[in-house]
């Protein structure tokens, strides 16, 4: 039997996007605020957003995990509210927690669109919520799941989307994993403990067991993509594109892009891998599958749902392990807003 008690609302927080072209730039401002992004990669950014008329399909995923959680929690005969709630685009996290608060909410258990520990995945999320709350004054208490990249549902969804790619792919491919790129020092501040590099090192233990439980036996590796900030700045790398060249270079003509890093298919996935690396792909006369993401397949729904319901029981007190919320060294000290 499955209980979020004593939660009374979900919320799911996350990045944000544009929801027309007249958002695009704005949108760009807040994602961007005091961290030292080019002007030029602004402009690049926000032409990829133009060919998509100015609408990331970051809402429209977001609303299908909603309702999707919402349908999974119904089964399970719990109904409560399941809100989106983002950083950088309507709805904020704060227009979120208003709304929950409004129907009656006391106590929110919030999860993120980010699998990961790192500032930018987990710790920003926890700010984000943490600003929303002064900022409202609202009498809420709001906890949070952690990082649930290793949880069986994920790595089972991730198996399977492998597999159909490997499926349609032709004989000795060479299978890429891909995540978002970010600074080394965010990297080494994702923790936990003083070795950090949790982030990277989270993602190749992932890409591992995604590979076994697909039974995958070829050459895998994993990559990054969309890259940003000074170029004086060293980011994770390779790059997904200069990887792709390399391959083809040294004879490869098959390739699978599983994006691991995230769980939708963000405009991170429909523009820098299926365009813009699929492009570079058939520039070098590679064949490029891309997998699915995790999305909303039912083994992901159900272990996200079952995240929230190990959360609900440890703050219930019914769970021996300690683990519920991250640590104080954990995920690394978000940037100061200018
Ligand atoms: C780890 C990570 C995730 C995965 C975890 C998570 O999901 O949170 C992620 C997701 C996303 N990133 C997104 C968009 C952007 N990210 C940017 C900038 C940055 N991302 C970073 C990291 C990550 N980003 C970093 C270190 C920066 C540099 C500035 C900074 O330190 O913050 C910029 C500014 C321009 C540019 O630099 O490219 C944009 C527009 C969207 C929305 C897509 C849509 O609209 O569909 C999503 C889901
Ligand atoms: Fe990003």
């Amino acid at each position: 039997m499955t209980s979020l008690a004593p939660y009374d609302a979900v919320l799911v927080a996350s990045y944000g996007g544009p929801d027309g072209p007249d958002a695009v730039l704005p949108f760009l401002r807040n994602a961007t605020a005091g961290r030292g992004i080019p002007d030029a990669r602004l402009a690049e950014v926000g032409a990829h957003y133009a060919l998509f008329g100015g609408v990331s399909p970051i809402n429209d995923r977001n609303a299908e995990l909603v309702e999707a959680l919402a349908a999974e929690l119904a089964a399970r005969g719990v109904r409560l509210p399941v809100v989106v709630g983002n950083r950088n685009w309507r709805p904020y996290v704060a227009d979120a927690l208003v709304e929950l608060a409004d129907g009656g909410a006391k106590r929110v258990l919030a999860v993120f669109t980010s699998a990961y520990g790192s500032s930018s995945g987990c710790r920003q999320y926890r700010e984000d919520i943490e600003r929303a709350l002064a900022a409202t004054g609202l009498d809420l208490v709001v906890d949070t799941v952690t990082p649930y990249a290793e949880s069986a549902g994920f790595l089972a969804a991730n198996a399977e989307a492998l597999g159909e790619a490997w499926g349609a792919a032709g004989d000795g491919v060479r299978v890429l994993f891909v995540t978002h790129s970010i600074p080394l020092g965010m990297d080494a501040a994702s923790g936990p403990g003083p070795e950090g590099l949790r982030y990277a090192a989270t993602h190749r233990r992932v890409a591992g067991e995604v590979a076994r439980l697909a039974g995958f036996d070829g050459d895998w590796e994993l990559v990054f993509c969309s890259r940003s900030g000074p170029p004086q700045v060293p980011w994770l790398a390779p790059d997904v594109n200069d990887r792709i060249r390399e391959l083809a270079a040294s004879g490869v003509t098959d390739v699978v892009v599983a994006p691991i890093g995230f769980v939708n298919d963000h405009m991170e996935v429909v523009y820098d891998l299926d365009t813009e690396a699929a492009a570079t792909a058939s520039e070098v006369g590679v064949r490029l599958v891309r997998a699915a993401t995790a999305g909303v397949r039912p083994a992901f729904v159900s272990g996200l749902v079952d995240a929230l319901a190990a959360r609900a029981a440890r703050t219930r007190g019914e769970a021996s392990d300690p683990e519920g919320r991250c640590g104080d060294g954990c995920c690394g000290t978000g940037r100061p807003r200018t």
